[in-house]
């Protein structure tokens, strides 16, 4: 679903990725981890097309984004979702109007059907129908997260990027969030990239986990083989008392 090859990244002289490789497999959930600064964010952003590579591939569906013309582009956008790390909703519109906002971008409908896709999305985020007529403001952190992954939804992706989801929420908001996303992942098949510092969540429901350092992908693979992998940010991240706590267990 996603291929890149050979990316490299950089703010000036600051090199973030170098000869990077990455799949992401159809329909699965892949788990991006590694310490603070390796590049996890930047890395969403080259895939998405938010940040320009110095060199390197990268093809989602098999379209190369480099090869492809700005209409070609608009289209392809349409096949994912992103969900960033503040939620980024529009303070200003209710979650209604945020939701019926890519709607609003990509095609021409009427109001009504555009309201009642909205109101289906808001569902399927697990959020009551009431909460579209509110302002993000009046939201509590995790509804507002099940706001802004609606939005992600609006378009009915078949890719979804999440960046740091359950950062900020309590261990029980964070058990639901993965939870759903889970379910939405089972339920329409949908393929996950998600950025991740929480041990709970790779345990939960990453399927493999893929993890940055040394400006590359040094492992992308389910959780037990990552475990097992001989490097020294991966040993001390994974078997500390914090991954014990989260159940990773040899
Ligand atoms: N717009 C930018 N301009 C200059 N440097 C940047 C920019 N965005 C990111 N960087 C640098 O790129 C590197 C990778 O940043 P990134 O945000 O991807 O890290 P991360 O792995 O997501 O970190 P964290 O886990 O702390 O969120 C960092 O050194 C960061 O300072």
């Amino acid at each position: 679903m996603v291929k890149v090859r050979g990316l490299k990244t950089a703010f000036g002289p600051h090199v973030v990725h170098d000869g990077l490789d990455l799949d992401v497999k159809r329909g699965e959930i892949l788990g991006v981890v590694g310490g603070s600064g390796t590049g996890k964010s930047v890395l969403l952003k080259a895939i998405i097309g938010l940040l320009k590579p110095e060199a390197g591939t990268i093809e989602i569906n098999g379209q190369d984004r480099a090869a492809m013309t700005d209409e070609e582009d608009r289209l392809s956008r349409r096949d994912w979702g992103v969900l960033f790390q503040d939620g980024a909703l529009f303070s200003s519109l209710t979650v209604g109007q945020n939701i019926q906002v890519p709607l609003r971008e990509h095609f021409h409908m009427s109001h009504s059907l555009m309201k009642d896709l909205a109101l289906s999305k808001l569902q399927m985020a697990g959020l009551s129908l009431d909460t579209a007529a509110k302002f993000p403001s009046d939201l509590s952190g995790g509804m507002r997260k099940r706001a802004a992954l609606a939005r992600s939804l609006a378009l009915d992706p078949d890719l979804l990027f999440l960046d740091e989801p359950t950062a900020g929420l309590d261990p029980i908001g964070a058990a639901a969030f993965d939870e759903l996303v889970q379910e939405l992942s089972r339920s329409l098949g949908l393929t996950v990239f998600l950025v991740t510092h929480d041990l709970d969540t790779l345990v939960r429901v990453c399927d493999r986990i893929a993890v940055l350092g040394d400006k590359k992908i040094l492992i992308n693979a389910p959780l037990k083989e990552v475990m097992a992998y001989d490097h020294p940010w991966v040993q001390e991240y994974f078997h500390g008392p914090r991954a014990r706590a989260a159940g990773a267990q040899d």
